[in-house]
């Protein structure tokens, strides 16, 4: 049942990067109609994930945040910051992003390697997301370009920044508290050392088309270490996300006094982390929007539409195929099932990059 559901959404997503490229001579047409296609398309994909984790694994996702911002969240551009030790924190991100209707459209600030994973690299080409070599003397002009763009955006979306720069490991969070020593900053314990230029950037080229930041802090209850692999397994695990509105106006404009304000709200986070590790959850009431029937339902018709024709044909082939084709098939289906692995692989954080293993320039990715 697993495998099916790793080749359907392969598939799916493969059929839907097509459409993606069919839409390409809309972008010199009508390019706000084309960004709209685009966001759809993109849902058809994303939502697939997020029926997993909602509907297969039945991962509960508890929302923390006061009520007078809840009426914000969907209904404007924000900026999301996000703590980033997980594996599947991106998916319980666009877990949020579907219950308030911003999951096509939202973006993030990505390493450039992310651009070429097939189905969701390719699906963020046609989104506008940002990408980033994490060499700022590279990344400042095409990032500063790429912001830019998103300013006259026809939907709204959350921009996902990581301003650790890559996930939670004993060894890089020692290299970036070396690195705050030198600076005189106070040390973090559960988080990196953020790094300050993506978030300066954002804040100053979006000025004007956000309103908010959105600061947020995920957790697993009972000490959960969750993996997608888990997930497919059908493994449910309880998330936690604190979100605290920061309207953008209260930001800093000057860069290093913006540097200062972000090295203060990972200060802020770290204090909220140990809370929850004393106490088991975060302060405040919890206002969850429940889950939507539409990504089931999305999920369920790609099901429909590939699995069942895929299926017939396999039996015909066992049924009726030569040696050969039999063995072709085989292989076929092998090498598919590897680059799903591969896929899932690059969640991993055990083969993440070395980035932020080396102190300073020579921090650059494996
Ligand atoms: C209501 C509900 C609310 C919320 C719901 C939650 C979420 C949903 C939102 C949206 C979902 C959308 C999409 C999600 C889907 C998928 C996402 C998946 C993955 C993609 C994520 C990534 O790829 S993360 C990696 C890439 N992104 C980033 O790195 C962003 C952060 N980085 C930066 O901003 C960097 O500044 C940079 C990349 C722009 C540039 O990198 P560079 O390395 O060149 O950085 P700096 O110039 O900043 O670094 C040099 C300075 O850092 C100091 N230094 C040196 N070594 C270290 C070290 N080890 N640790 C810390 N600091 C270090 C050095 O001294 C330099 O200091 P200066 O003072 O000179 O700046
Ligand atoms: C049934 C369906 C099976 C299909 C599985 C498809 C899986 C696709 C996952 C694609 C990858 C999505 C994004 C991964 C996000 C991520 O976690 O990136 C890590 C970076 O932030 C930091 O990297 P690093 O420096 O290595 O920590």
């Amino acid at each position: 049942m697993q495998a099916f559901a790793e080749a359907g959404e392969e598939i799916s997503g493969l059929i839907v990067n097509f459409l993606q490229l069919c839409t390409l001579p809309l972008w010199g047409i009508n390019k706000q109609l084309a960004r709209k296609v685009n966001c759809r398309l993109a849902y058809c994909i994303c939502s697939q994930m997020v029926a997993l984790l909602e509907w297969w694994s039945g991962t509960e996702c508890t929302l923390y945040t006061d009520p007078e911002s809840y009426p914000f969240y969907g209904k404007e551009n924000a900026i999301v910051i996000l703590n980033h030790n997980f594996e599947i924190d991106f998916l319980c991100g666009w877990t949020f992003c579907e219950r308030f209707g911003v999951l096509g459209s939202s973006k993030v600030l990505a390493k450039k390697e992310l651009a070429y994973v097939p189905v969701i690299g390719w699906m963020w080409y046609f989104l506008e997301i940002v990408f980033c070599k994490r060499k700022w003397e590279e990344d400042h002009k095409t990032v500063v370009q790429s912001l830019q763009r998103l300013k006259d955006y026809p939907e709204n979306f959350w921009f996902l920044l990581y301003c650790e720069g890559t996930r939670f490991t004993q060894k890089k969070h020692k290299i970036s508290m070396e690195v705050a020593e030198k600076k005189g900053l106070p040390k973090l314990k559960y988080h990196l050392l953020p790094r300050t230029k993506g978030f300066c950037v954002t804040v100053q080229h979006l000025r004007g088309t956000v309103t908010a930041v959105y600061d947020s802090t995920l957790n697993f209850r009972n000490n959960q270490i969750p993996t997608l692999t888990g997930v497919l397994n059908g493994k449910k695990y309880n998330a936690d996300l604190y979100v605290r509105r920061i309207p953008l106006d209260s930001i800093p404009e000057n860069e290093s006094e913006c540097a200062l304000w972000l090295h203060k709200l990972y200060q802020e986070k770290d204090e909220l982390q140990e809370k929850y590790s004393l106490t088991g959850c975060f302060p405040g009431p919890t206002l969850t929007p429940p889950r939507r029937p539409w990504a089931l339902l999305n999920w369920l018709f790609w099901i429909w539409l590939l699995l069942f024709p895929l299926c017939l044909i396999l039996l015909q082939l066992f049924h009726s195929g030569s040696a050969f084709t039999v063995f072709t098939t085989v292989v076929l289906c092998f090498a598919a099932s590897l680059g799903v692995r591969w896929m899932i692989s690059q969640t991993e954080i055990n083969k993440g990059s070395s980035y932020g293993n080396k102190e300073g320039q020579l921090n650059n990715n494996a």
